[in-house]
């Protein structure tokens, strides 16, 4: 059965429904992912929260679903587009194929969409609201809510405090939306994890006696957790931090900087990144639409020490004094390259300095 995705200035695509048939229409942030394979990851990625996303590669689902790539335990994304999608695994892990773990959890999907033309639209455009509908008629866009007046943090952060693991560090993950690969990463360099609610005070965060803090990813405009800013700004003064993709734009918010919005963002798996300090280019898995704007951060006391090879955009700050690794990439990779999987290994070498600057001072 055709089914359509509309976008916000009209445009509309069409394509056929695999599985479930939205009866209402399907709103979300249209975004599109360039990775090859990783498609679970990003269903499971809390960050894609409110969106609906298209997948350049022209066929996804071949290798279906398995039990490991999981980011969490439900999907998140709002609605999917693809152009071929394989209704068979051909996996010797698969456990569900893609089309019906979707349907399990009644998440749309169009395929046989021309989703290069749907991305060309969305790169001349930026990134647009739409929704995906039986009857282009149906479509109610004049009610689209925009992404940045969305607060979606509270539907993806845990409600209790729980700890994963044991290790010789412990770090306190505020949970904006975090992903299971983070918390695994931690684990592989030595630390025990505890994860906490966004909005979590600062005495019990104490309480918990921390190394390290770890301000996760997440859905959404940082600007909706603006309330939170003072707690991250406290503890960023007494805690080395390692700050990922959400939670590295509420660190500069925290210190004064301003976020903006890129034209279409980045979302795939090879962004290259240059650290300007060490003089290296890397490969790195990405997700997001929002930065942290370079020319605000004078007198904040961080620099921007990563950029975005293409677009010069910040992908990292490093603060003049204080034991801060703050990345607007993925180190954690999933899906992606893990070539910045020592940032982890840094962060723990932070914590240790600064456990040595206690003991001895
Ligand atoms: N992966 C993330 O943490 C995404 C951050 C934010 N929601 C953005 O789009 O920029």
């Amino acid at each position: 059965m055709k089914g359509y995705l509309v976008l916000e200035n009209g445009d509309q695509f069409e394509g056929n429904w695999v599985g479930q048939i939205p009866a209402e229409p399907l709103e979300g942030e249209v975004v599109f992912f360039t990775g090859m394979t990783g498609y679970q990851e990003v269903l499971t990625d809390p960050s894609f929260k409110g969106q609906i996303v298209v997948f350049t590669y022209p066929l996804i689902g071949n290798y279906g679903i398995n039990e490991i790539d999981f980011e969490s335990v439900i999907p998140h994304v709002s609605g999917v587009i693809v152009s071929e999608c394989s209704l068979e695994s051909h996996h010797y892990e698969a456990v569900s194929t893609f089309s019906a773990y979707l349907q399990k959890w009644n998440i749309p999907l169009l395929a046989n969409v021309d989703t290069r033309a749907v991305v060309k639209r969305i790169r001349t455009t930026g990134v647009m609201g739409g929704q995906m509908v039986v009857d282009p008629e149906q479509a109610t866009l004049d009610h689209y809510t925009p992404i940045e007046e969305k607060m979606l943090t509270n539907g993806v952060s845990t409600t209790k405090i729980e700890t994963y693991g044991t290790g010789l560090y412990h770090v306190v993950l505020i949970d904006f939306g975090y992903k299971k690969s983070i918390v695994t990463s931690l684990s592989h360099v030595g630390c025990k994890v505890t994860v906490v609610p966004y909005n979590t005070s600062y005495e019990t965060i104490k309480s918990l006696k921390p190394d390290g803090i770890m301000l996760s990813n997440g859905p959404g405009d940082p600007m909706q957790l603006t309330f939170y800013l003072p707690v991250i700004k406290k503890l960023a003064l007494k805690y080395p931090i390692l700050a990922i993709c959400l939670g590295h734009q509420l660190l500069g918010l925290a210190f004064g900087a301003n976020t903006k919005k890129l034209k279409f963002g980045h979302r795939g798996a090879n962004q290259p990144v240059i650290d300007l300090v060490k003089k290296k280019v890397f490969m790195t898995s990405q997700n997001h639409t929002f930065i942290v704007d370079d020319s605000s951060l004078t007198g904040t006391g961080f620099s921007a020490t990563y950029l975005n090879v293409n677009d010069k955009s910040v992908e990292g700050m490093t603060h003049e004094s204080l034991p801060i690794i703050s990345v607007q990439f993925h180190p954690e990779a999933h899906p992606g390259p893990s070539d910045s999987s020592w940032l982890f290994t840094d962060f723990v070498s932070l914590m240790n300095s600064v456990r040595r600057e206690k003991v001895y001072a």
